[in-house]
């Protein structure tokens, strides 16, 4: 490590400090801002989402402690600010030629239906006339190809004179590329991880989209790098949460929720999935199997909206898996009217946030 007392070495020995909740670097999370070193005082800021932040106090002694370790520094001096996603500047984020509106679909949790919801929506969205695109970052279970029809699609790849591009694949109105179409399905996920950050970055950056209304990005579930890396490379429109009404999907999708908050990224808002059971044979019936109203309270609690609540249904799951999504295969069904209210309500959200 370098001798002299900078900004980069303050940056370096904070790199480690990380919020309690997201188990992110405090840097990397942009939250540390103004480092400034005079004489052996070192002041920077810490910029949280809300100035109400519980865990403030440990975030803040957890910073002195790192940087007082550092040869040469007599007091650290940090100033606690918050800031709304919405007041974030993002200076360093570039933007994909012709593509207006990058989303982000995540849950906490894997197997809640993100992949699902997410195909939905891009299917309503392109039912609508708008252009639309679809990335399936998920290298644990990259099955937006079956979900669209295209599990045997391949991506071709054109020598341009700017170098290698992609050429999506294109079912049910939307273009598409997948982690699928680039990882060995029996490659162990172990190693598809450190491959991710680039794949992510090709899929923005090197694949011909054209004119795009919305790009979809399907998310592995989580907080991992994947997340970061999106939200630090491209500007994005917002970010839609999927859950279902359990409790603990639904505190895995608080953390989502925060993180991309923490990032500067609008939170849409949340999707509860499965939410209830509609049997085949008694179509006026409702079950709710994992409990109700799960969405609606952590919606109102984090100050978000619930965008919708997709029943489960078996022609649903029917649909994913003949690549016919539901919103094509049976449009006056429950849950494909309540996912093409879902994907309205994103494009109304997009649009207002746009003009904000
Ligand atoms: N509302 C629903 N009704 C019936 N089946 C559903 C519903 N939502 C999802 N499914 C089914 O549940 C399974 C998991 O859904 P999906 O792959 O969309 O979840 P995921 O959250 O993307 O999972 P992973 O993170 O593992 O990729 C799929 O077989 C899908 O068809």
């Amino acid at each position: 490590m370098s001798e002299v007392l900078d900004v980069s070495t303050i940056l370096e020995v904070l790199r480690p400090v990380q919020d309690p909740e997201l188990r992110k670097s405090l840097v990397e999370l942009n939250m540390i801002r103004n480092v400034k070193v005079d004489a052996g005082l070192v002041s920077f800021t810490l910029v949280l989402t809300t100035p109400a932040c519980p865990l403030r106090e440990f975030i803040v002694e957890d910073c002195q402690k790192a940087v007082k370790k550092l040869p040469g520094v007599r007091d650290v001096k940090v100033d606690v600010t918050a800031e709304t996603p919405q007041q974030k500047s993002l200076p360093d984020r570039t933007g994909i030629a012709g593509v207006k509106n990058i989303l982000a679909v995540s849950s906490g949790k894997g197997g809640v239906g993100k992949s699902t919801v997410a195909v939905n929506v891009a299917v309503a969205l392109a039912q609508t006339g708008a252009k639309v695109g679809m990335i399936d970052a998920d290298i644990y279970g990259p099955n937006v190809p079956t979900m669209l029809g295209l599990s045997e699609a391949k991506v071709a790849v054109r020598q341009t004179p700017q170098g290698e591009v992609l050429e999506p694949a294109f079912n049910h109105g939307v273009k598409m590329v997948s982690m699928g179409f680039l990882i060995d399905k029996d490659q162990p996920v172990i190693w598809r991880g450190p491959m991710l950050n680039g794949i992510i970055r090709q899929f923005l950056y090197q694949v011909e989209w054209g004119e795009l209304d919305y790009l979809i990005v399907d998310m592995p579930p989580g907080t991992g790098d994947a997340q970061l890396t999106l939200v630090q490379a491209v500007p994005m429109a917002g970010a839609v949460i999927v859950t279902t009404p359990q409790n603990v999907a639904l505190l895995d999708s608080r953390k989502g929720l925060k993180m991309f908050q923490q990032m500067g990224v609008p939170v849409l808002g949340i999707v509860e999935n499965m939410s209830y059971f509609i049997p085949p044979d008694l179509p006026d019936r409702q079950y709710d199997i994992f409990g109700s109203g799960g969405g609606e309270k952590t919606a109102t609690e984090l100050g978000v909206s619930l965008l919708g609540c997709v029943p489960l249904e078996i022609p649903l799951r029917q649909g994913g898996d003949r690549g016919i999504p539901i919103v094509a295969a049976d449009p006056d069904s429950a849950s494909a009217k309540a996912l093409t209210q879902i994907a309205k309500q994103i494009a109304a959200k997009v649009s207002v946030a746009a003009l904000a």
